[in-house]
């Protein structure tokens, strides 16, 4: 029977009656898991495999149905829902209504935060372990945090870590070292943990901790063995361990995260521990699934595959669509082959930004930062400062950690710096922790900030250009999927400028984004119907064109339509701007995302469900028109 312990898994409590023997093939049942998943659906494949023994050894030492559990950044999961008793809706992780590929407290109480964006867990685990000591002072609630070596760097760590030592509160910081982000990590920690592995596995213990060990019933290993290792340990110590403990922690390790045993040992150890703690754990992500141990980066997310007859990895299907990440990329591309002032910043996310091809041709003008997103914009505002032309490419999401850094050292220096908001939109199965449905909000609220959305692919390179033209800074979005091109000879770009595709009688469609495509697919319709209604590529979120909006009004309904929230996005701008100009905004109907959180899911199917495609668009119009829609209406709403 292929999952015999996993499938009677009701409770992370039972974990506690396997003996060594059923501990290690429940290891192995969660990676056949692991497995069946990635073969048809894009999920986070590596980073679990990496930490199957550690998740089962802290669920086997811990108690987190009142001790505290968070897992940084979240998307190493999957081990953890499995043995909280999801392994009956598994199959369902990633896929609309089924289990979210992060921690989900509305999924189980083992799930205490909603994450995916990384760096915040030692801060959560403080703020639980010191409410729950002013709260349920008569009972001894742990709290871990479980972060890897790529998420440590971000500066909210340090801050935690800081706090934590201040408070002195017992906590444990597992930090798994896998060497690897998402790419390889890279960056003075990286250096400073890199330094760690020349020692061996650390089987001694210092000072007062070692003779904790010693009350401890040692299973295989015996004491004095680890003590005939105290004096590479004490190396391993120095090297290893010296900044945490000169932060305030207790710094353990580095220990074998493969070995389910031996860390149980070290984990009953540290729970005695008074004070905050780092344990540091060494980990291979991909573990126990060669191609993924050989190649971490592709694996990290990897398309769905199968095996061969010669049993080699090949994709399920071999999609050669190109994504709008390629069309930015290929226009960074450009635009630093053409200037030599232009630089390029990612904050850990080469791969999925697609920027390898520049990090090899002009490594002197490409900048990872790590996963530091505050950081690598006051950067680039200081860059800008200089005279360089920097642009920040990060995700729509996670930028949104740099919000006071766009507002200080770039928009209130009016420094030139541009932003390609990646994955600006629905990002489909990573859910909301992911979705991009805030940028036209924050960044079109700054006075000097310039907002551009294009409508298409070929808006996008002319953006960029017009960007890099321009003394001020800007934003350009584009969302996680194909790119679309309208046929049309385009518009050059100019300043709060949209582009009118057709003007309408009726009404008009001002499509902010790349909805366009929708906008043209319902005008179309709509004349079938007997409506005439134009759509405007309106190109410019900030400053938004005036002149069009004026016309629009005075013809017609408006509807304006956007994949971003329904606050502060384009459509505010519009209502804006036409109480601005004393305009009436009675037929002026706003499509956008709601003021909710949109759950996981094909972003197709969600933008449908919204009314944010071809369908909604008719709705809306029919329904500001007065009129009502025929069956080819009906049509599209199948
Ligand atoms: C704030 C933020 N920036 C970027 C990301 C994208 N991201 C997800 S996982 C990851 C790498 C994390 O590395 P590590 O913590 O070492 O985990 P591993 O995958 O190695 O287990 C990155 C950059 C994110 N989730 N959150
Ligand atoms: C965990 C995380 O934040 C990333 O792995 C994210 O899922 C990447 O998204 P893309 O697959 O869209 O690059
Ligand atoms: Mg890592």
């Amino acid at each position: 029977m292929p999952f015999e312990i996993l499938s009677e898994l009701k409770s992370p409590k039972q974990l506690r009656d396997l003996d060594d023997q059923q501990q290690n093939q429940l290891a192995s049942e969660i990676r056949e898991a692991l497995l069946t998943i990635v073969s048809d659906r894009a999920a986070h494949f590596a980073s679990n495999l990496g930490v199957v023994e550690l998740c089962i050894a802290l669920h086997s030492v811990f108690d987190f149905s009142k001790d505290r559990l968070i897992w940084d950044t979240g998307h190493q999961v999957y081990p953890h829902k499995l043995v909280t008793g999801r392994f009956p809706e598994f199959q369902s992780i990633r896929t609309r209504g089924g289990l979210m590929g992060y921690p989900n407290p509305v999924e189980s109480d083992y799930d205490l935060f909603v994450t995916g964006h990384a760096g915040s867990s030692v801060s959560t685990v403080l703020g639980l372990k010191t409410a729950d000591d002013l709260l349920f002072s008569d009972e001894d609630r742990k709290s871990v945090a479980v972060i890897g070596d790529g998420a440590l760097p971000s500066g909210i760590v340090f801050e935690a870590m800081n706090n934590a030592a201040g408070l002195n509160k017992d906590l444990l910081v597992v930090l798994n070292d896998n060497k690897m982000g998402i790419c390889p990590r890279v960056g003075g920690v990286a250096s400073y943990l890199d330094k760690a592995r020349v020692a061996p596995f650390y089987n001694g213990l210092k000072r007062d901790v070692s003779w904790l060990l010693n009350k401890l019933p040692v299973v295989g290993e015996p004491v004095e063995h680890m003590l005939g290792q105290f004096k590479e340990a004490l190396k391993t110590f120095f090297h290893g361990g010296m900044l945490f403990e000169e932060m305030g922690f207790r710094y353990i390790g580095p220990v074998d995260g493969h070995d389910i045993q031996s860390l149980q040992r070290y984990l009953e150890m540290v729970k005695e521990v008074k004070g905050p703690v780092l344990l540091h754990v060494f980990t291979e992500k991909g573990y126990g699934f060669e191609p993924a141990q050989k190649d971490p980066v592709k694996f990290h997310t990897p398309a769905p595959f199968c095996r061969d007859e010669n049993n080699e990895i090949v994709p399920v299907s071999a999609d050669k669509s190109v994504a709008y990440t390629n069309i930015a990329a290929d226009a960074i591309h450009q635009a630093m082959q053409a200037d030599e002032k232009v630089c390029v910043l990612t904050a850990a996310m080469c791969a999925g930004n697609k920027l390898n091809k520049i990090r090899d041709e002009f490594p002197d003008r490409f900048f990872d930062t790590g996963i530091c997103e505050g950081h690598a914009v006051a950067f680039a505002g200081g860059m800008a400062k200089s005279g360089m032309r920097p642009i920040v490419d990060i995700y729509s999401t996670f930028l949104q950690r740099s919000f006071d850094q766009i507002f200080q050292e770039v928009a209130l220096q009016n420094l030139p710096v541009v932003f390609c908001m990646d994955r600006a939109g629905l990002c489909g199965p990573d859910g909301p922790t992911h979705h991009g449905v805030f940028d036209n909000s924050y960044m079109r609220i700054f006075p000097n900030m310039v907002v551009m959305a294009p409508g298409d692919e070929l808006d996008v390179p002319l953006m960029l250009d017009f960007a890099l033209s321009i003394d001020s800074p800007s934003s350009i979005r584009y969302p996680k999927t194909n790119a679309e091109t309208v046929e049309r000879s385009v518009a050059p770009i100019e300043m709060g400028k949209s582009e009118v595709m057709s003007w309408g009688e009726d009404g008009n469609i001002l499509a902010c984004g790349v909805l366009l495509p929708r906008a043209i697919e319902a005008a179309e319709k709509l004349r079938g119907e007997g409506l005439d209604v134009g759509v405007v590529n309106a190109r410019f979120v900030k400053p938004v064109d005036e002149d069009v909006i004026r016309r629009a009004i005075e013809t017609g309904f408006v509807i304006t339509i956007e994949e971003n929230a329904i606050c502060g996005g384009f459509g505010s701008a519009v209502l804006e701007a036409a109480n601005r100009m004393g305009e009436p905004t009675d037929r002026i109907k706003v499509l956008a995302i709601p003021d909710e959180f949109v759950e996981h899911g094909p972003r197709g199917e969600l933008l449908a469900d919204l009314g944010l495609d071809a369908a909604g668009l008719c709705k809306a119009a029919h329904e500001l028109a007065g009129s009502s829609s025929d069956a080819s209406t009906q049509e599209l709403v199948k």
